[in-house]
């Protein structure tokens, strides 16, 4: 397989309508994922949701119950030898031969992949600030974890599958990480990144995709959602003519309320202008509006899935 490979423009990762049982349990169900080439694309939803199951299916560990699975081009249930060696894949529990030292567990990965590039390899290894030489059963997790991450950016792979890769990584290892996935999609790579680290995600991923359990429940590019969440604006009232200018912000947002003359709003974007001026008008003091973040938009999702 090679670049051209697959339709031209085809997505690095196409699901539709997936669905994974375990007995009667359904832990995924009628999900849709689509990944352009040469994008970051995050993965969220809260645990348990479905993620590591979908990933799971992605590399061909687990076959799909239902629903049409496409990677690079080809099917992982029928082809997952052949697809896997232009993937490379990053788990949140790294789990390596405890008796080889850091290098000789990067000599057998490449040996598995049958492609390397050394000279990457040690480029990483000096950037994650890992020793190479001491023994597997040495390294803490986030070394364990730094020696699987020195894999999968140094090989010579298309699509870089990582679930929840820096959930050991102290912060200085952290931003080394975002800078070899800025890299990596520079340089053509397309990375699937499921994460709990939402400021990752909002820093990084130029799409994401949320579940909760097992279903689609939000998916499009960050700079769209942004877009939709809501803007805070607090402000304080003269308190004898609160009511009459809460009625009048009421037209805008049918939930406008405050205590006294403290109000504090959520707002959507495109009625902040609106609302600004009402509150100018009215002689309010201590007006702020904090812009849209999107952890809030993301952290309401998993607030739903947790009732
Ligand atoms: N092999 C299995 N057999 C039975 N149930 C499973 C199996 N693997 C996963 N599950 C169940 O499927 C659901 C989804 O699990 P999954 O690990 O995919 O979630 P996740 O989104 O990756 O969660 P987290 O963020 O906690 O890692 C969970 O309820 C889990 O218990």
């Amino acid at each position: 397989m090679n670049r051209n490979d697959g339709a031209e423009g085809e997505p690095a990762i196409d699901v539709r309508g997936l669905v994974k049982t375990f007995g009667a349990f359904t832990a995924v169900r009628d999900l849709d994922l689509r990944v352009e080439p040469g994008r970051v694309h995050g993965f969220l939803g809260p645990n348990g949701a479905g993620k590591s199951t979908t990933i799971r299916v992605l590399l061909g560990l687990y076959r799909a119950t239902a629903g049409r699975v496409r990677v690079l081009g080809g099917d992982p249930a029928a082809d997952a030898a052949r697809i896997n060696r232009h993937v490379s894949y990053v788990p949140g529990e790294v789990r390596l031969w405890p008796h080889l030292t850091g290098g000789q567990v990067l000599d057998a990965l490449a040996g598995l992949r049958g492609a390397r590039d050394a000279a990457a390899e040690r480029r990483l290894a000096g950037d994650f600030a890992l020793d190479v030489r001491k023994p597997v059963h040495a390294y803490s997790k986030g070394n364990r974890q730094k020696v699987a991450l020195v894999a999968a950016f140094a090989a010579p792979t298309r699509l870089l599958v990582l679930d929840e890769p820096t959930s050991g990584l102290d912060p200085l290892m952290e931003e080394v990480f975002r800078r070899h996935v800025r890299d990596a999609a520079a340089a053509g790579r397309t990375v699937l990144l499921s994460s709990h680290l939402l400021a990752e995600v909002e820093e990084l991923c130029e799409a994401v995709s949320i579940i909760k359990d097992g279903r689609p429940v939000e998916a499009g590019r960050l700079a769209d959602m942004r877009h939709l969440a809501a803007s805070r604006v607090t402000a304080r009232l003269d308190a004898g003519r609160a009511p009459a200018v809460l009625a009048r912000l009421r037209a805008l947002i049918p939930d406008a309320g405050g205590t006294g003359g403290d109000v504090n709003l959520s707002v959507p974007r495109r009625d902040v202008a609106a609302v600004l001026g009402l509150l100018a008008e009215a002689g309010a003091d201590d007006i702020t509006c904090t812009p849209a973040r999107l952890e809030d938009l993301f952290l309401r999702h998993y607030r739903v899935a947790a009732r």
